[in-house]
């Protein structure tokens, strides 16, 4: 008998996930597993649910939540050896690591891919102990999210990032900031910084165009010092994926990045305030086994070139 866990935040979302409870647990005794239940009591409680289900062996854990509960779920995993296999049941505002893995926000279909679909290897990243499975950044403007008021996220989603990230703008000043990444070095007046692991960030699903979720890679984005005009130019052309074209981005891969700075500067770790720097980020290599749908499967494991390209390019 296989064994799974689910772990879900009944606050998350717009939608109640425990009204459909009593059915999803149908659908996975159904396909042969014995199945529990916790409900989040608040922050980092979903961590501590997903370690004990580690220590409990279970062979799959379900996360149901937004990309809080998910990160949650994976800094609790990420610390054993022996780790389960992730099912996720999107229920958040925003979902930004299920929109990167094609897994379906209708509750029946997500239950489908955990059952039915297969298992992909996907990159983590980790950050001075922490980890995060969409993107860490740093500078002014990632205060944004975590600035963002909880409600009006609800009611207005990925909305409300960018209300409150125009508001914030004219606050946004440039930090000094050393950046080793692999072998190489960027040092230089930076406005902001991020490493994406997916492409879907915040909305933004042009800001990273190659992501590539195995390829062991980060995608580093550098914005150096721009004023407010040049700003808002450059986010209007990254709706478009355009901004790499900008002369004042920088845009590298790498495995490994240490970012060290003389000014305090916040991170961000998937939305969430994650420290201050200096960080050092490793990509883990297919660290997280993950039930995704078919189609995400073979984009993870075909040959992209596209992807290869444009690697070339930056070259
Ligand atoms: N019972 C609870 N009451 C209040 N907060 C909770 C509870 N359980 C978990 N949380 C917290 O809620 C945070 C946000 O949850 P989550 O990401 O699942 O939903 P969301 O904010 O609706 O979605 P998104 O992140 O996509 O916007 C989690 O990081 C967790 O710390």
């Amino acid at each position: 008998m296989k064994t799974a866990r689910i772990i879900y935040n009944p606050t998350a979302g717009k939608e109640s996930f425990q009204d459909k409870l009593p059915a999803v647990l149908k659908r996975f005794e159904e396909a042969g597993y014995i199945t529990s239940t916790h409900a989040t009591t608040g922050p980092n409680d979903a961590t501590y649910a997903a370690r004990f289900a580690c220590e409990q062996g279970f062979d799959l854990i379900v996360a149901s939540g937004g990309d809080g509960t998910i990160n949650e779920v994976i800094n609790g995993l990420a610390e054993y050896d022996k780790r389960p296999e992730l099912g996720i049941i999107p229920m958040g505002t925003v979902n930004d690591f299920t929109r990167a893995l094609k897994i379906s926000n209708d509750i029946d279909e997500a239950v489908s891919i955990i059952l039915n679909g297969r298992t992909g290897k996907v990159d983590l990243g980790s950050m001075n102990g922490k980890y995060f499975m969409n993107i860490a950044g740093g500078g002014k403007i990632t205060e944004v999210s975590y600035e963002a008021p909880s409600k009006l996220k609800a009611v207005i989603g990925s909305l409300a990032y960018y209300v409150k990230g125009i508001e914030l703008i004219p606050q946004m000043r440039s930090i000094n900031l050393r950046i080793e990444y692999d072998d190489e070095l960027f040092e230089g007046e930076v406005m902001i910084f991020l490493l994406g692991l997916t492409n879907s960030i915040g909305g933004f699903e042009r800001l990273v165009p190659n992501a590539k979720l195995n390829d062991g890679y980060f995608t580093l984005l550098i914005l150096e010092h721009v004023n407010l005009a040049e700003f808002g130019h450059i986010l209007s052309l990254a709706t478009r994926g355009e901004h790499l074209k900008h002369p004042k981005v920088h845009y590298y891969k790498a495995r490994d990045v240490k970012i060290t700075s003389f000014d305090e500067v916040q991170l961000n770790l998937d939305g969430e305030f994650g420290g201050v720097l200096p960080a050092h980020f490793k990509n883990l290599k297919e660290f997280l086994k993950i039930r995704v749908p078919d189609e995400f499967y073979n984009e993870l494991y075909s040959e992209d070139n596209d992807y290869k390209l444009l690697n070339q390019e930056n070259e």
